[in-house]
């Protein structure tokens, strides 16, 4: 597929914050591209560039054959941006809403009815058309955010953390609109710090650190190196009695984290050692209330490259 978005060597600082740092990326057509990262990555600056709202302060951006620099308004007219903030008026219908925002992104009289009608079927929210957002829940209001961007039918979405603060039906109810927009032919960017947003629907995942892309691929590519590790976390009732000198000696053992009540190991799952884990967690005085295992994942990752979670 062709590359429809390409970023070269993009740079922005806030006073003495270098938010984004010699980013480099491209994103093919088509493509659903996941831009995970911590709070503070520069995912947000790095969006607010890519929607002409924000001036970089150097580097090159080419989006649908068009110059970020030169062609400003080339570039509105083939986005649609979704917010971190919520962009909607809170006192005119949701109808109303998803009318004036394709209006404003040139949609002609002839075509306003019907774009609008499929922007709120697409979002779940045609029936609820007439009402004010001021009635809608969180994840409602999210919905219609995406159903003002998308009325105007872009060929390329920029989201901004769309789901950030909502129930998991609204949380899943957008990530399918996501894909089936996809499905239709747009390309789309998504900017998140849940991991299983990006795990569930990105073709692609370029992860974000200090303002750089510190890693990129398909889950899978960046997962590899990781298929043989896992993590047990036990609950256990003390841990007083327990050093991590005795777990390190575990043949697979790599990493332990020993807190108040519960104590993490990170082992390679093909030495099939879980028995002798237990036990000795046993014989140390850690009575078990229950544990739990993890394969590796983004999140791993994504500890791996920065010794950073991503979320707190
Ligand atoms: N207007 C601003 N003035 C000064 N510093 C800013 C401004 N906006 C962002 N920053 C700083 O730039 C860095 C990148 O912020 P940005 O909002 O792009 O990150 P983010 O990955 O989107 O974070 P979050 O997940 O919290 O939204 C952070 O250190 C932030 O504090």
């Amino acid at each position: 597929m062709p590359v429809t978005i390409s970023v070269h060597n993009l740079k922005k600082c806030y006073h003495n914050v270098q938010a984004v740092n010699n980013l480099s990326f491209t994103v093919s057509k088509g493509e659903i591209v996941g831009i995970l990262g911590p709070n503070g990555a520069g995912k947000s600056t790095t969006i607010n560039i890519l929607a002409t709202v924000l001036k970089p302060d150097s580097g090159k951006v080419i989006i649908a054959g068009h110059d970020l620099q030169k062609e400003k308004m080339q570039i509105k007219r083939v986005i649609g941006i979704v917010p971190q903030d919520l962009a909607i008026y809170e006192e005119i219908s949701a109808e109303k809403n998803v009318r004036f925002f394709a209006s404003l992104y040139g949609v002609s009289e002839a075509h306003l009815s019907a774009q609008v009608q499929t922007a709120l079927k697409s979002v779940g929210l045609y029936d609820r058309r007439k009402a004010k957002p001021k009635t809608f829940s969180g994840g409602m209001k999210r919905r219609l955010n995406i159903a003002c961007a998308i009325a105007h039918q872009p060929d390329i979405i920029i989201m901004d953390e769309p789901t950030v603060g909502i129930d998991p039906q609204s949380r899943n109810h957008i990530l399918e609109t996501i894909v089936a927009l996809q499905e239709k032919g747009a390309t789309i960017i998504y900017s998140t710090h849940y991991m299983e947003e990006v795990e569930a629907i990105a073709d692609r995942v370029l992860i974000l650190n200090d303002g750089a892309v510190i890693a990129s691929g398909t889950t899978q590519e960046l997962c590899k190196g990781f298929e043989n590790q896992i993590t047990y976390s036990f609950q256990v009732d003390t841990t007083k009695f327990m050093k991590e000198s005795i777990l390190s000696q575990i043949i697979g053992v790599k990493e332990i984290a020993i807190k108040e009540n519960t104590i993490q190991v990170v082992t390679d799952s093909k030495k099939n050692n879980l028995n002798e884990i237990i036990s000795i967690l046993i014989s140390n005085g850690c009575n078990l209330q229950s544990m739990n295992s993890e394969k590796a994942s983004l999140e791993t990752v994504f500890l791996t490259l920065t010794g950073k979670k991503l979320r707190d």
